[in-house]
């Protein structure tokens, strides 16, 4: 999610005639003998020749620092202005870090850089109670996370109740989670919900290059929000301050500690009567410092997972509503054909679909258009310029077909929704299972899951005798299934139910990883591995000389075709045959760039 940082407005005062900019080209012709300035940015200027000191306001940013420095001028910092009053005896210091500090912004892009950031302010973005119109209604997706959060909203609503019961109100809740999964989202709504004032930051900004001012941000941060109680706090990426201390090898970060410990110590010092909820983003879980996760800190978790198949649904349904549909379009089957997408895929999802009508001249959003728009997020742009050799195409389509008569035959496996052999992305030909997402999925639906996957290879031996590269893909999934049903799931008869690897919380993927393992279960586990694929592979085989007359038919209609959809793949495959093409099917596709 992002948080918006509005920039501290840079003052144009002038003061008794003498004004910035007159200042700033006497300090570029010499002129200035001295400055002293407050962390306000207000200035008095000693010029040379000058006996009287004139007064200015000046920026409070680096960029300032950075030119008086670059100008060899004597700054006196004097206490009274925040910002800088706290750095007058770490000055010098800090004015080397910050020549730095601009010089890195400017690497990083006009984004990072030219923006006057405060030092040791928040840089919190806030909205104000009563200006947030999002509510648990706008996320969908995440029930069992919403039921949590709503005892958060009841008590921002209502905190005598609580008090009068003398129950103990979590400060700190976590909200964990793979990215786009709506965590900042939720934030936000409980802040809607409560109609309470919200402010929000990015862990990220409290890191900065010199140590002690992403504790002064923490500090100013809770010195607003406690001003503004009751309200909501929300740090995303909290894992950007909140990394376990001390394991850092090239000695420890004491920036980023300090932080920290900032951060500790505020959220022990609520008084009662500060009704401060911190919410607190991350998809590493794993690796937040434990001191973090203390009773009276951010004891409670709030899982906000990708969504499931009715999730996604609802999701979809969310932005849909500004968005004109076709009748065409099914979200129920658009759910079911996105597994694994988060809410800001989804989003993202709808969004192409409907530049995609756009370029088409369409007013409406159809069925094509959002199927051309996931295939595109998922496997990205078509590629229907490419120049493919009539032979290589037959062999991606042999393939493709050989994975759908697996899918579409075999009793456990997801039926058929697409295939094609229109090249897209990285990929020559695809074959999209109509996926579900099973929470429970059974051993011989995963059998089948590996069978599937090897099916594309296993067509191409039968036709050509030979096999290509092109199933590198195919094997690691296949691979990848087998292995975790071998160390994870215990569905192995030689290693018997031993975990042999495991999930350490990170929502970043990558799976879980192997526990260490002896050498022996090492190639046990292989042996196994090794053994599921082929006894897969071989009722693949099988399978694919059974039907070796239908899949040269319906390879010869998916040459002409290009693609088939789930139900013209079954007619054929039921022996049926299917109308006529229309006339080349343009459909409003325009053709992608390659
Ligand atoms: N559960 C959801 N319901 C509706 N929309 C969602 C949902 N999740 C994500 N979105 C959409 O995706 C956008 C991005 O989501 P958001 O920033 O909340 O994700 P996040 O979990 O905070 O991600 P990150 O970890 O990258 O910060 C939202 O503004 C919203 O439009
Ligand atoms: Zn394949």
């Amino acid at each position: 999610g992002q948080a918006t940082n509005t920039p501290a407005p840079i003052p144009l005062a002038q003061t008794g005639g003498y004004t910035t900019s007159r200042f700033f080209e006497d300090l570029r012709q010499g002129e200035v003998k001295s400055v002293s300035l407050d962390g306000a940015g207000n200035a008095s200027i000693l010029l040379q020749n000058a006996t009287r000191p004139r007064s200015v306001v000046l920026p409070p940013d680096a960029a300032t620092l950075t030119r008086l420095r670059e100008a060899g001028v004597p700054v006196r910092v004097t206490a009274g202005g925040t910002p800088f009053g706290w750095m007058a005896q770490v000055l010098p210091l800090i004015l080397t870090g910050l020549i730095l500090l601009v010089l890195w912004r400017s690497l990083r892009g006009p984004s990072g850089g030219g923006a006057a950031s405060t030092f040791g302010k928040s840089k919190a973005a806030v909205i104000s109670e009563g200006q947030i119109k999002l509510t648990f209604a706008d996320v969908a997706g995440c029930d069992e996370a919403k039921q949590d959060l709503q005892e958060v909203v009841d008590f921002l609503r209502q905190p005598e109740r609580y008090h009068q019961l003398g129950a103990r109100i979590p400060h700190g809740v976590l909200l964990v989670g793979p990215p786009g999964s709506g965590k900042t989202l939720l934030a936000k709504a409980v802040a809607g919900e409560a109609k309470v004032p919200y402010f929000s930051i990015s862990g990220s900004d409290f890191v900065e290059m010199f140590v002690g001012v992403g504790a002064a941000r923490v500090r100013d941060l809770f010195e607003q929000a406690r001003k503004s109680s009751p309200c909501i706090v929300f740090i995303d990426e909290i894992d950007a301050v909140g990394r376990k201390r001390g394991v850092n090898l090239q000695g420890g970060n004491d920036e980023r500690e300090q932080t920290l410990n900032q951060l500790l110590v505020e959220m022990d010092g609520f008084g009662s009567g500060q009704e401060v909820i911190i919410l607190a983003a991350t998809n590493r879980p794993d690796v937040l410092d434990a001191a973090l996760l203390r009773p009276g800190r951010f004891d409670r978790q709030v899982v906000v997972d990708a969504p499931d198949v009715r999730g996604r649904e609802q999701i979809l349904r969310i932005h849909a509503r500004t968005k004109p549909l076709d009748p065409s379009v099914d979200l129920g089957i658009v759910a079911r054909r996105t597994a694994g997408m988060v809410g800001a895929d989804l989003e993202n999802l709808l969004n192409e679909a409907a530049l995609q009508a756009a370029r088409a001249g369409r007013n409406r959003i159809t069925g094509r258009d959002v199927d051309e728009a996931r295939d595109r997020v998922l496997m990205g742009p078509e590629r229907r310029s490419l120049v493919v050799r009539e032979a290589d195409r037959k062999v991606t389509a042999y393939h493709e077909v050989g994975h759908a008569l697996a899918a579409q035959l075999l009793p456990n496996a997801n039926r058929v929704a697409k295939l094609t052999v229109v090249p897209r992305g990285r990929a020559a030909g695809f074959m999209m299972p109509d996926a579900d997402d099973r929470l429970h999925v059974t051993r011989p639906a995963l059998e089948d899951m590996i069978a599937v996957a090897l099916a594309g290879r296993a067509a191409e031996e039968v036709v050509y005798g030979e096999v290509t590269t092109g199933a590198q893909n195919d094997f690691q999934q296949a691979t990848n299934i087998a292995r975790r049903m071998v160390t994870e799931w215990g569905m192995s008869g030689r290693l018997g139910k031993v975990a042999l690897a495991t999930d350490d919380g990170n929502f970043l993927g990558g799976g879980p990883h192997a526990l260490p393992m002896s050498e022996a279960t090492a190639s046990l586990v292989d042996e196994e591995v090794r053994s599921l694929i082929d006894a897969a592979y071989a009722r693949t085989l099988a399978l694919m000389r059974e039907h070796l007359h239908r899949m040269h038919e319906i390879v010869t209609v998916l040459m002409r075709r290009e693609t088939l959809s789930g139900e013209e793949f079954a007619t054929l495959l039921a022996g049926g045959t299917l109308e006529e093409l229309p006339p080349p099917s343009s459909g409003g596709l325009t053709p992608l760039p390659a």
